[in-house]
């Protein structure tokens, strides 16, 4: 899936948190958002889910998010939020098979598909043993895990994920670089925001750079990554 962005912009509170950006990424590319706090990387990602009011348009392959259901972005795009908490006690099995809410036919319980992309997606992400533990009782990273987990059961090809590595152990980090590499590699369109440019180097196919609303620059990591511009984005 290609996925573009087109003249987004956003006000809060009569200040401009998005500020004109566009950006293209293509079919089976691994992304990477980097900007200091506040930079507005969250709302970027929530602009191009639909969750923020914004002008501008996303299209997905060509076509206009706007004029999709939720249900039928959820089956194409998944998020992965950067904090989520959960109010009922449901189990680590239960949270990732939400992921299969958007391919539920109504009045059936979960199919053999279904089954089978929540039990893949705790494979993947290494988590088959929590798969009966309450969500709510784990720790940080191994929460994040089954966000993560949750997203690929969604089945979209198009992946959003708000620094899914932040509370991740070394073992976790590796994992899910090599997945979204594997994933990417597979087809999927991936768009990943990250505090460590120096890991974004290493695993990223692009980089964009965002700083006070505005994209400043979007390439290869090589062309984009450097220290000079790395410095100078998060220069205060
Ligand atoms: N609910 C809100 N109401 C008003 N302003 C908000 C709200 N959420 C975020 N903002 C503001 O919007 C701007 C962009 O925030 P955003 O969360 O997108 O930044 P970010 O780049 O993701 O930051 P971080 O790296 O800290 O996660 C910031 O100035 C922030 O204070």
């Amino acid at each position: 899936m290609t996925l573009e962005a087109r003249h987004l912009t956003c006000r809060r509170d009569h200040r401009l948190v998005l500020d004109d950006v566009s950006f293209t990424i293509g079919d089976g590319v691994l992304a990477c958002l980097l900007g200091p706090n506040g930079a507005g990387k969250t709302t970027l990602l929530r602009a191009v889910l639909g969750l923020e009011k914004v002008a501008g348009k996303v299209l997905l392959n060509g076509a206009d998010l706007s004029t999709l259901s939720p249900r039928e972005t959820a089956r194409r795009i998944a998020y992965v939020p950067q904090t989520h908490s959960v109010a009922f006690a449901y189990s680590v099995e239960e949270m990732v098979a939400m992921g299969r809410l958007s391919h539920a036919r109504f009045g059936l319980l979960a199919d053999k598909e279904d089954q089978d992309a929540v039990a893949n997606a705790l494979r993947l992400m290494n988590i088959a043993h929590l798969a009966g533990r309450a969500y709510a009782q784990l720790s940080g990273g191994e929460q994040q895990a089954v966000l993560i987990a949750r997203a690929l059961a969604q089945g979209g090809r198009t992946l959003l994920l708000d620094e899914p590595a932040s509370a991740l152990d070394f073992g976790q980090q590796k994992r899910l670089w090599t997945r979204l590499r594997e994933l990417a590699g597979t087809g999927y369109t991936i768009l990943c925001t990250t505090h460590d440019p120096i890991r974004a180097r290493q695993i990223f196919d692009e980089a964009l750079l965002m700083r006070s609303g505005r994209l400043m620059e979007c390439g290869s990591p090589a062309d984009v990554l450097t220290d000079e511009k790395i410095e100078a984005l998060y220069a205060s």
